[in-house]
């Protein structure tokens, strides 16, 4: 285990202690969030009692593999508690997501919950976003178009692929990461990428996160909006 996945677990853990009786959770995507799927599963096993709900068919397969209790979300409209990593936070709250390529079902999921815990290692916390690039779904008839556009914007753009296949989200969409080194006006670029055509959503999380939770070694920082 490295030491940023030590700081993942002590942090998810961290996050769960804040899941009760009863409680509908929404699960995030990647390394980080497994970890809090793995404690939430050890509470479980201890007797918690809720209900969760998957932002990927990754999380989805852990979650039943380790007996979490799932619901699909096509049945819901609101959700107590999410709890999800991030490629980059900043002290305002505003993060950069989907690097595991989830960013549209964490972001629904995000909306439909009262409360949002991000979960990170000391690697994660930045001064200023932009440095890890900007992920953008988009439907594949668009890529090329929205590609363009986002290269108009400054950005290097790279579609997401394997071997030369492209990364297929759990939509059937591709992603497009944007470089932009630098994004000083997160709203801005947020609004301007969300309005082209083809767009299904982007990774800029600017006012959907409650809480951070910061580990650094093995101390633990928990920080309220
Ligand atoms: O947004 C995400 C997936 O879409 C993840 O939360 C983000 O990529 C962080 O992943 P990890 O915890 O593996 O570093």
């Amino acid at each position: 285990m490295t030491n940023f996945d030590a700081e993942k677990a002590i942090a998810a853990a961290k996050a769960v202690d804040e899941v009760r009786d009863g409680m509908l959770v929404g699960l995030g995507t990647g390394s980080t969030a497994a970890y809090a799927v793995r404690s939430l599963s050890e509470r479980i096993k201890r007797g918690l009692r809720i209900t969760a709900v998957a932002t990927s068919q990754a999380t989805e397969a852990l979650a039943r593999r380790l007996a979490v209790p799932l619901v699909p979300f096509q049945q819901l409209s609101a959700l107590d508690l999410m709890i999800d990593g991030a490629d980059e936070i900043d002290d305002r709250f505003q993060a950069i997501k989907g690097g595991g390529g989830a960013l549209l079902r964490e972001k629904v999921i995000a909306a439909a919950s009262t409360r949002v815990i991000i979960i990170v290692d000391s690697s994660k916390l930045v001064a200023q976003l932009g440095k890890f690039p900007l992920p953008v779904e988009v439907v594949p008839f668009a890529s090329e178009f929205v590609r363009a556009r986002l290269a108009e914007l400054g950005a290097r753009v790279t579609l997401r692929s394997t071997d030369g296949t492209p990364f297929l989200t759990d939509q059937g969409n591709y992603i497009l990461d944007a470089a932009l080194d630098k994004i000083p006006a997160p709203r801005a670029i947020a609004a301007t990428v969300a309005a082209i055509p083809g767009v299904a959503e982007h990774g800029l999380f600017l006012g959907e996160i409650d809480t951070i939770i910061i580990a650094r070694g093995d101390m633990v920082e928990v920080r309220h909006r």
